[in-house]
């Protein structure tokens, strides 16, 4: 790694899978601390590392934390991270205690957390509520809005009913669809367009829908014309057993008709030449508004959507000035606007900081909305003399579904205002020799011609790809080799030898289970050391259903959600109770969870449950004249304080806190009074997140124990820890969620993924359409586009999969006649025997 390049500089680093990206970003950021002088927490605030997920960004913050650690100790790892970055321990011991104590001010965030905070600085100048708040689960967000436009329609609005009328008119008639419910195909549809909007640019139709009626009319009167001067003619339609004179008669009705699809009379009609030349401008023409038509046919189908959407956006915004609520791609694009304006010194005044050094890492899965919120801070902490260092690898990009943009990679150092410097990171650090070999040999593969175009063809069409060129398919053979040229990394000079690749073929799933089975529990020292990597979270479900059959102890993303811990699951319960004391299942919840430590939980309740069987009367004698028969007030009787001394008393200083302290420190009190660190040891970590959850949550949005709980009940219970290490117990997770990390040893057993359809498609004049066959030709370009992304992201997943294992690698291929059609698993299975593995047969 460069250290001393000069400021302003871009630095790209692209490489391979394990070549150490993370790594070296780390240790950029502490390199930068040094360059930033004393520690303050306006320096730390200085410095911005972007990561793709929370996950990734706590990952890092401890990655800082412990890399500053074994400075301060002086270890041999500490030593040299001393020696490549210039941090003595004296300066680690500093800036650690300055972290610490700033914990808030680390940088360390994903870029929607970050844009949103700097969107909460300027809200006021932007017109929006100061109490802004971010809404990330955008269905949600969206359902809201559905909602309340079916009750405008259910009220009585005219225009409204029209417009659900229309959609639902669309929905039965022209798309074929039925089904119990409408609303939610119509309600996902919508969502869709949406979230087409927030990452690929507007969804309005530039045009009014096309005239649909007048180009059937047409169609059918050229289909008709055509017919009538071919027997004018004496000529006659080929293939009269299929009745193709019939079809051109009903051209509606033969929608799919295979003479409709000739490139000239010539194919479709037997008559002299003369006669052929004479009526081919005829033909011509009837394929044109034969392919007008299925094009008006694809935008028509979408036309009443859009204009619900369109009501719906206007609902959107209302929310947005109601509540202050605004999402995802909304505040990217205000923060565009406000930096276009060029606030950006206002910004940084707001902030409390100059922005002066960024590093972004997984930079090939960054979406282009996010890049231009992002760019104008860039440039200028860049003219400012600042510096952005950028990692990524090409071939990992399998985001492209969220907006991913992965040709930004190339683009973004020729429009930035500084000396751009590129490093390679040739070797690959994480994996055993045999490992590498495998990848390096199975990669390389990609970047031939023959195969590149072999994979390109079956991905796009199956099994029967068109005979000879495709353009389709050789732009996406070209991308593959593209992407996947230079993908052989050396061993480093000490590296690893060894490590295993086991390859099965089975013909059933059963037999599957079965080698999962008989391996798991004898190969490995520790569960822990290994990951099953899957495609979906069906499949992630099924296998933990075997793994839990098996009685193996396994983790999955699900169990690692904060929710589900019980820690977090009476402290949330407790934060219920501070928000309304008379809440007593949240007050039950705090009892039984054992955060007070002097509870006897079951006795109160018991005794607490017999008084109210005996009647309120009793109760309310309890609570002097109240009416409200709680277990507070229960608790906070004089009788009862005695034996239950202390809690009542906890619960009240609790509850004289807030409101004058911030949720933050709020919790934080509540930890160290209860002791919960030392008396939950094996929650720490959840601890941890959950703490960082309520900060970064004060810190973006501002609020108070509801409105944190609010967010909380919305979805900030799904956020989950990274996967523990040290954890005895077999990973089951998706592939997406792989990214980035590393396991001792990873199974894949489902490598049998197909490319994903999106019948949404942006018509080259901007227009969204919608894609059933049989598409105009306009279509298809736009629908090819898509499938050439969605091929390609396929083989990324693949990539991402098999470079994951440390020391070893297996992978079961399934041969059932249940598994049609074209596959990754098939692609697979032809670049591994042509790399001249063996695969065995159970
Ligand atoms: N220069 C190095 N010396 C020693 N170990 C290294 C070096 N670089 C990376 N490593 C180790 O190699 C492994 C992979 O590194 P890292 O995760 O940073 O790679 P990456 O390029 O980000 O990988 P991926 O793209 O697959 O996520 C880690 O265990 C890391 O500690």
């Amino acid at each position: 790694m460069p250290t001393n390049l000069p400021v302003p500089h871009v630095l790209q680093i692209r490489a391979s899978a394990g070549a150490g990206k993370t790594y070296q970003l780390t240790r950029q950021y502490l390199r930068l601390l040094k360059g930033l002088g004393s520690p303050t927490p306006e320096a730390l605030r200085s410095l911005v590392a972007i990561t793709f997920t929370n996950v990734a960004a706590a990952e890092m913050k401890e990655r800082i934390i412990s890399s500053l650690k074994e400075m301060i100790l002086s270890t041999p790892e500490g030593k040299d991270l001393s020696r490549a970055t210039g941090l003595s321990p004296r300066e680690a011991e500093s800036w650690l205690e300055t972290i610490l104590r700033y914990y808030g001010d680390l940088q360390i965030r994903t870029i929607d957390s970050l844009v949103f905070t700097i969107l909460k600085a300027v809200a006021f100048e932007l017109g929006l509520r100061p109490d802004l708040e971010a809404e990330l689960r955008e269905d949600q967000l969206l359902a809201r809005a559905f909602d309340r436009l079916l009750l405008e329609a259910g009220e009585g609005e005219k225009e409204l009913e029209r417009l659900f009328r229309q959609v639902l008119t669309t929905f039965l008639e022209l798309e074929n669809l039925g089904g119990f419910n409408p609303e939610g195909k119509i309600r996902f549809r919508l969502l869709t367009l949406f979230r087409q909007e927030i990452r690929k640019g507007p969804a309005d139709s530039p045009w009014g829908p096309s005239s649909l009626k007048a180009l059937e009319e047409e169609l059918c009167r050229l289909g008709q014309e055509l017919t009538e001067k071919v027997r004018e003619h004496g000529g006659t339609f080929k293939y009269p057993a299929y009745g193709w004179e019939k079809m051109f008669q009903d051209p509606l009705r033969n929608l799919k008709a295979t003479p409709f699809k000739k490139d000239s009379l010539a194919e479709v009609i037997k008559a002299p030449r003369e006669v052929i030349d004479r009526l081919s401008p005829l033909y011509e023409a009837f394929r044109q508004a034969f392919d007008a038509y299925l094009l008006a046919r694809a935008v028509e189908r979408l036309a009443p959507y859009m204009k619900l959407y369109a009501r719906l956006k206007e609902e959107l915004e209302t929310i947005r000035q109601e509540e202050g609520l605004i999402h995802g791609g909304g505040w990217l694009e205000l923060i565009k606007e406000a930096l276009s304006k060029g606030w950006t010194p206002h910004i940084y005044c707001k902030l409390g900081a100059r922005l002066r050094h960024f590093l972004i890492d997984e930079f090939q899965d960054t979406s282009r909305a996010q890049w231009e919120a992002l760019e104008a801070l860039i440039v200028n902490c860049l003219a400012e003399g600042g510096s952005l260092v950028y990692v990524g690898d090409t071939k990992q990009a399998i985001y492209v579904w969220r907006g991913g943009d992965s040709e930004l990679f190339q683009e973004v150092p020729q429009s930035l205002p500084a000396d751009a410097y590129r490093l390679d990171l040739p070797y690959n650090w994480r994996s055993c020799r045999e490992i590498v070999e495998f990848n390096n040999r199975i990669f390389s593969l990609l970047a031939e011609e023959e195969m590149a175009l072999w994979v390109a063809k079956g991905l796009l069409y199956g099994t029967k790809p068109p005979r000879g060129v495709d353009p389709y398919a050789s732009h996406l053979a070209a991308r593959i080799k593209q992407t996947f040229d230079g993908a052989v990394q050396q061993l480093p000079p000490e590296a690893p030898e060894g490590g295993k690749i086991r390859l099965y073929q089975v013909k059933e799933e059963e037999a599957i289970r079965g080698l999962l089975e008989e391996m798991l529990p004898s190969s490995f020292e520790k569960y822990g050391q290994v990951a099953l990597l899957v495609r979906s979270n069906k499949q992630a479900e099924r296998l933990s259903t075997w793994t839990f059959e098996m009685g193996l102890p396994t983790v999955t993303e699900n169990a690692l959600r904060l929710a589900g811990s019980p820690l977090i699951q009476s402290l949330t319960a407790l934060l219920r109770f501070l928000e309304y004391p008379l809440d007593n299942v949240a007050l039950a919840g705090v009892l039984l969870g054992g955060l007070l430590p002097e509870t006897p939980a079951e006795e109160v309740l018991r005794d607490f449950l017999v008084s109210w069987q005996r009647g309120r009367g009793a109760l309310e004698e309890y609570e002097g004249a109240g009416t409200n028969v709680s277990l507070y007030g229960y608790l906070k009787n004089d009788r009862f304080k005695k034996d239950f001394s202390g809690v009542a008393d906890r619960l009240e200083a609790f509850l004289g806190r807030v409101g004058r302290v911030s949720t933050y420190d709020l919790i934080r009190g509540i930890f160290d009074e209860l002791d919960l660190w030392r008396r939950f040891p094996a929650e720490t970590a959840f601890a941890r997140r959950f703490l960082e959850l309520v900060l970064r949550y004060e810190e973006e949005e501002g609020g108070d124990v509801s409105g944190f709980l609010d967010f909380w009940r919305q979805g900030g219970g799904r956020e989950r820890l990274g996967f523990p290490e040290g954890l005895s117990a077999v990973r089951i997770m998706t592939i997406h969620a792989a990214k980035g990390l590393e396991f001792p040893a990873v199974f894949l057993p489902f490598p049998h993924w197909k490319i994903r359809f999106d019948p949404l498609v942006r018509l080259d004049d901007g227009r969204l359409g919608y894609a059933t066959s049989p598409y105009s030709q306009k279509i298809r370009a736009s629908l090819m586009a898509a499938k050439i992304s969605q091929a390609l992201e396929a083989l990324n997943l693949l990539y991402v999969a098999l470079t994951r294992a440390k020391r070893e690698l297996v992978v079961f291929f399934l041969s059932s006649p249940k598994r049609q059609g074209f596959d990754i698993g098939k692609v697979l299975w032809r670049l591994i025997k042509e790399a001249g593995y063996f695969i065995e047969e159970t």
